[in-house]
């Protein structure tokens, strides 16, 4: 898992809002076949970088480089043509389609992202295309464990549920990297083990290298290969789970700890 060589290089990258400095001169690399997390206080500038990395913003200055390539200037839909996934809150399922077709609509969305490769899919081979798709929907459903619902509409299934259906739609195009803005958000602690499970799951099993923002700490830990922790829009530090929770400043900023002695050391 983390020995290989990096998928997804920052290299001082650095964002600016105005006169708000959203990130400053961050630099990492996120290992193929790693689980991938960045963490930090609220503001520290997680999901920009993570909005950085799917095209949405372009960084002020830094470079980003996926599967050896330059990619920073490139937009969104030719990334996700390339192998960077994520999920969008932002596109909310069709709550009156079932849960097959939303995943359908979602590759589709995803994957005719300029006009020629639109006119050839509506002209050449549509059936054919559809049925491969539809394959392929189908076999993400059976791996995420959620045959039991392919029929139901969307706008029925429980909070827990929807998420695994948005999870699915961005692994419908088999990206070799995948990004999650807080997959686990306003989840129970049963939705939370599911959704947990399924992102190792994918790991594991499909070798999928992932890039996450979550704030439950004990996911993180669980979870993820390698930690980054972001404050202020900088890099604090970055590490394995265990090295990164005893980085005194990482107590201090993030854990809002005032004495950074680790805490075995604390007077009870
Ligand atoms: N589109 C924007 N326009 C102006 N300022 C922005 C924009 N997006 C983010 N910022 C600012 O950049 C800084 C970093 O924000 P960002 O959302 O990346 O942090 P975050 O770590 O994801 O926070 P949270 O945990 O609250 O989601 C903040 O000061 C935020 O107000």
């Amino acid at each position: 898992m983390g020995d290989h060589a990096p998928i997804l290089q920052a290299d001082s990258v650095s964002l600016r809002f105005g006169g708000i400095r959203a990130l400053t001169e961050v630099s990492f690399a996120v290992r193929q076949g790693e689980v991938f997390s960045v963490i930090g206080p609220n503001g520290a500038g997680k999901t920009s970088m993570l909005n950085i990395v799917s095209g949405r913003y372009r960084p002020t200055e830094g470079r980003i480089l996926f599967d050896g390539g330059e990619i920073t200037r490139m937009r969104p839909n030719r990334r996700a043509a390339i192998g960077i996934g994520r999920t969008f809150q932002n596109l909310a399922l069709f709550g009156h389609m079932s849960v097959l077709d939303n995943i359908m609509v979602g590759r589709h969305h995803l994957l005719r992202s300029g006009f020629l490769s639109g006119m050839a899919w509506w002209i050449g081979g549509a059936q054919r295309e559809e049925l491969a798709h539809r394959r392929e929907v189908e076999e993400i459903i059976d791996f995420l464990g959620i045959q039991h619902i392919r029929k139901a509409q969307a706008g029925t299934l429980s909070y827990g549920l929807r998420k695994q259906v948005e999870l699915a739609r961005a692994v419908a195009l088999r990206p070799k990297l995948l990004l999650l803005d807080e997959p686990m958000a306003g989840m129970n602690l049963e939705e939370k083990e599911e959704m947990a499970r399924t992102i190792l799951d994918l790991n594991e099993e499909w070798g999928m290298t992932i890039m996450m923002i979550e704030h439950d700490m004990d996911v993180v830990m669980d979870i993820s290969h390698r930690v980054m922790v972001l404050d202020f829009g900088r890099k604090l530090t970055e590490g394995r789970p265990e090295e990164v929770l005893v980085h005194p400043e990482v107590r201090r900023a993030y854990l809002g700890e005032d004495d950074a002695a680790p805490a075995e050391t604390v007077p009870a």
